[in-house]
């Protein structure tokens, strides 16, 4: 199964590429953000036109929250109208579509966990321009899978797990953190197989689905987890604190209901806990 990646050299294309290891029978091709440009329509066509894929799994993104709030057009341009032109090359070329979307699609006002057909309302850039994606791959195509995930970390690029790793080696490291949302930390790796698994296993349910590892935790809890399975990192100072300023709201809850992705596509999905143990064993 010909399958073209995007956004190749960012933390899920990584993850998708080590992953690719147990997938033998797939067949991925990936391009990074100089070699396929998602907002460059032109370029898009000329790729799928040539390529025959039978997959495209849509990595590329803008994904700094805090940043979009005074680039909003940059944020809406890539998540927007570059969903939009691989939704539109996928559609014209017979291509089976997976994309990522967030957590941040909600506003955290909900008191449970989300489930798919909840009303989004976004709170922040980011998760505006990442919503008008979404909604523009329903427009174009049915044959899509559009997975919502949260709190991406992974040994790969940037993330709040390798920010608190670099953080930590600096010297007399007091490090405040967050009490005030509430979510999933999610492995990329977990993503990236689960996402090859649905091209193995050529599933056909398409829709929306959640993605996250199971459980809930505050990013403080993250942190502690972090550092708690770190023993030589024991010099660090960790503080439950809201004192951290940010440009962007962040929903309070955007835990996200497993649910379909358990019922409709047969998947079983590990606590937060279990994959960064098993993640911070093997690095
Ligand atoms: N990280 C997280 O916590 C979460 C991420 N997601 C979603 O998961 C997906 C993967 O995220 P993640 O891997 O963590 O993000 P990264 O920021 O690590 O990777 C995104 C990649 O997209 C590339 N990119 C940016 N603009 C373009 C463009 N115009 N054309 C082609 N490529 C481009 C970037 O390249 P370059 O570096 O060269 O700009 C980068 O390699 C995204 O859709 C994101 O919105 C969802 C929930 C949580
Ligand atoms: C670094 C740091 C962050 N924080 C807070 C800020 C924020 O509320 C929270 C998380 O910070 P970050 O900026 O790392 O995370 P953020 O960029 O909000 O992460 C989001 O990224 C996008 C792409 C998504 O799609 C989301 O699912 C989510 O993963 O922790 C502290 O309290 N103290 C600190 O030292």
């Amino acid at each position: 199964m010909k399958t073209l990646v995007t956004g190749a050299n960012g933390q899920l294309g990584q993850c998708l590429k080590k992953q690719s290891a147990k997938f033998p029978e797939l067949k991925l091709q990936f391009f990074s953000s100089a070699e396929l440009d998602i907002t460059n329509s032109e370029k898009v066509n000329e790729i799928f036109k040539d390529g025959n894929y039978e997959w495209c799994i849509n990595c590329a993104a803008y994904t700094n929250v805090e940043k979009a709030e005074i680039e909003k057009e940059k944020a809406f341009l890539v998540n927007a109208k570059g969903a939009k032109n691989i939704a539109e090359a996928c559609s014209s070329n017979g291509v089976k579509l997976i994309h990522i979307s967030t957590d941040y699609v909600f506003d955290g006002e909900k008191p449970s966990a989300y489930v798919e057909e909840d009303k989004v309302n976004p709170i922040n850039v980011y998760g505006a321009s990442k919503l008008k994606g979404e909604e523009y791959i329903q427009q174009t195509l049915a044959e899509y899978f559009i997975l919502r995930t949260s709190w991406l970390y992974s040994e790969f690029g940037h993330n709040f797990f390798n920010t608190m790793l670099r953080k930590a080696n600096e010297e007399n490291c007091v490090l405040k953190i967050t009490t005030e949302q509430k979510g999933t930390p999610t492995n990329a790796n977990d993503l990236a197989e689960g996402v090859l698994q649905i091209i193995s296993k050529e599933k056909t349910a398409y829709g929306i689905y959640h993605f996250s590892n199971e459980g809930q935790a505050t990013w403080y809890d993250f942190a502690k987890s972090i550092f708690t399975n770190a023993t030589h990192l024991d010099k660090v100072e960790l503080i439950a604190s809201n004192e951290y300023k940010t440009q962007a709201k962040r929903p309070s809850n955007s835990i996200l209901s497993k649910k379909k992705m358990k019922n409709d596509l047969g998947f079983k999905i590990p606590t937060w806990q279990e994959s960064l143990a098993e993640l911070q064993k093997s690095i």
